[in-house]
């Protein structure tokens, strides 16, 4: 289903477990940072929302999409129940987009393989910039809060395995 025909930032908030017990890291990319930083607040705001203290998120920033990779590696060794990975790739007049968008989404896909901690993907590959406004924090919602949400059923999954 195209994130056009479901919003972003819908969801049944009572099958949110509470979340006091559980600390993020969330892995913000500096690239396109008018959108990261729209991303980045709503996933934080929702993680708030469902009983995190604020204590327990701890941020840090990479330059690109492409080090998100190796940032969410290092955040998995803190003891975090999960990591979130921002980033906003944008196609440009190359194919460098393709390889920064297969490069980040397998990398992240090997620290979930490799690692215990979960990594959650919340990078927007869109095509043009409209489109990255329009799903963070607008017509289509906050794909940082459909991560947030994601990055609490996943640590509670991985608590109770
Ligand atoms: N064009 C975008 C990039 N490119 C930079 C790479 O992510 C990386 O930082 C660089 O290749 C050095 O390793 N990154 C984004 O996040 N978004 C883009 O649109
Ligand atoms: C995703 C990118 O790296 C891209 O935005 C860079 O732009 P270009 O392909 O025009 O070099």
């Amino acid at each position: 289903m195209a994130t056009a025909n479901k919003n972003l930032s819908d969801y049944d908030k009572t099958t949110i477990p509470n979340a006091n017990k559980f600390r993020f890291g969330i892995v913000v990319s500096e690239w396109n940072d008018t959108i990261t930083e729209g991303l980045y607040k709503g996933a934080y705001d929702t993680l708030i929302a469902h009983g995190v203290l604020p204590n327990n998120i701890i941020r840090w920033d990479v330059p690109g999409s492409f080090e998100l990779i190796y940032g969410s590696k290092k955040m998995q060794e803190q003891m975090v129940n999960a990591v979130i990975a921002i980033g906003s790739v944008i196609q440009g007049e190359t194919k460098h987009f393709d390889f920064v968008c297969e490069g980040v989404a397998q990398g992240i896909k090997d620290l979930n393989v490799i690692h215990e901690t979960p990594v959650i993907f919340c990078v927007l590959t869109d095509n043009t910039m409209q489109q990255a406004i329009e799903r963070s924090g607008g017509k289509h919602g906050n794909k940082g809060t459909e991560a947030a949400v994601a990055a609490i059923k996943m640590a509670e999954l991985r608590r109770n395995s």
